[in-house]
């Protein structure tokens, strides 16, 4: 455990300072795609205009005799764009893999200056952050980099989750976590044979109504995700870096993966991965505010004056805490606008209603 004294110093001689605050740009939808695979890899410039985040994954789903083509996929994608606000993340091998060391040296010291992000795999504790927040300083160092690299963990072992306040907290690149969660149900010998998403038989039953069992008992199916998703938002938030929800595996299920993403959403979840294109768009609508909900926390923040105090809308209570959420909400809202002018105009159209 490094002293509070020395946690903001680099760690390499020429290293970048690292960052105080982590930089809250939007992160909605991080789009995967194989830098190694033709197709995908010639559509990432244009999806690059439609994404918050472009995410070059050379981890799980990329072969392992494709590895090797996916970093260079990567390296060459990097070189020949210039993704403008969008950022560039990368997703590499888990720590214990062949790969993993190539593909930090590879990428920090050829493309460092045009990524953002480092997501690493299969975090276990502490240990594996400052692992990597060491070698990436060196690296830094070696390539002149004066950005630092961020870096963001996958939740998706048992160990993860039972150390994820101190993974959270381990290095002040950390930007954010990720729900990781096929990795994380074989890790904790879950019954599941699914990427993500809720299951039919994970539910409750009302009681019985008489003598058969069976009879007029209605059941309500149970988010497997919802204690994980809660305890990563508050480590996340603890520490100032940012929760996502991770995959969502159905493509074709657009309607469940809405749901399960406004589920991490509402539960304080700044995004979720897309793995294909039609997922975007489902990422984009759940992340963004609702106009009426923006429309709804401006007239709070409006009518509560000076924030303190209480005060009755539409026969509601609304009061310090109230006009916080609020500010959450709205001040989410202009961030998103401020880039999105159509978005800007449904805000401003839905407050004109309720504010005049
Ligand atoms: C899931 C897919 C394998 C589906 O691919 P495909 O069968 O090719 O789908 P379509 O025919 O519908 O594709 C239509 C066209 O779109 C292109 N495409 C598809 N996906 C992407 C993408 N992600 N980015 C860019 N372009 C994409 C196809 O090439 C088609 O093009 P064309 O033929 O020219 O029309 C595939 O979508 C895919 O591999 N997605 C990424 C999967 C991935 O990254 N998985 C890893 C993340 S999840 C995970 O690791 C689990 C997690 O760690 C945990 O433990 O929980
Ligand atoms: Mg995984």
């Amino acid at each position: 455990m490094r002293s509070p004294k020395d946690f903001f110093a680099p760690l390499a001689l020429g290293a970048p300072a690292p960052v105080r605050e982590i930089p809250v740009t939007p992160s909605r939808m991080i789009h995967f795609f194989d830098p190694s695979n033709e197709k995908m890899a010639a559509k990432a410039p244009d999806i690059a205009k439609k994404v918050d985040v472009l995410l070059g994954n050379l981890e799980d789903a990329v072969r392992a005799d494709r590895k090797e083509a996916a970093r260079d996929g990567l390296v060459a994608i990097a070189k020949a764009n210039d993704f403008g606000k969008t950022q560039l993340w990368t997703r590499v091998n888990s720590l214990d893999s062949p790969w993993v060391l190539d593909d930090l040296v590879t990428l920090v010291t050829e493309i460092g200056d045009k990524l953002d992000v480092i997501m690493v795999p299969k975090v276990e504790g502490a240990q594996d952050i400052h692992y990597v927040d060491r070698l990436l300083a060196q690296l830094e160092a070696r390539a002149g980099l004066t950005k630092p690299l961020l870096v963001h963990a996958i939740l998706e072992t048992a160990s993860g989750v039972a150390n994820v306040e101190e993974i959270a907290g381990a290095s002040p690149r950390m930007q954010g976590i990720s729900l990781g969660p096929a990795d994380l149900a074989a890790s904790r010998r879950m019954k599941t044979t699914r990427v993500g998403g809720g299951h039919p038989g994970y539910l409750v039953r009302t009681d019985p109504t008489g003598e058969d069992l069976n009879e007029g008992r209605t059941t309500y199916q149970q988010d497997l995700w919802h204690y994980t998703v809660a305890r990563m938002v508050d480590a996340c938030a603890m520490h100032g870096i940012l929760p996502y929800y991770g995959p969502f595996g159905d493509i074709r299920d657009v309607v469940a993966c809405e749901d399960q993403f406004r589920n991490a959403f509402l539960l304080g979840c700044v995004g979720a991965w897309s793995l294909h294109p039609v997922q975007i768009d489902i990422a984009k609508k759940v992340f963004s505010p609702a106009p009426s909900d923006v429309a709804w926390a401006r007239r709070v923040i409006a009518e509560m004056g000076d924030g303190t105090g209480a005060v009755m809308i539409d026969g509601k209570m609304q009061d310090d805490a109230s006009v916080k959420q609020c500010r959450v909400v709205a001040e989410l809202a202009d961030a998103l606008a401020a880039d999105d002018p159509q978005l800007a105009a449904a805000y401003d159209a839905a407050t004109k209603e309720i504010l005049g």
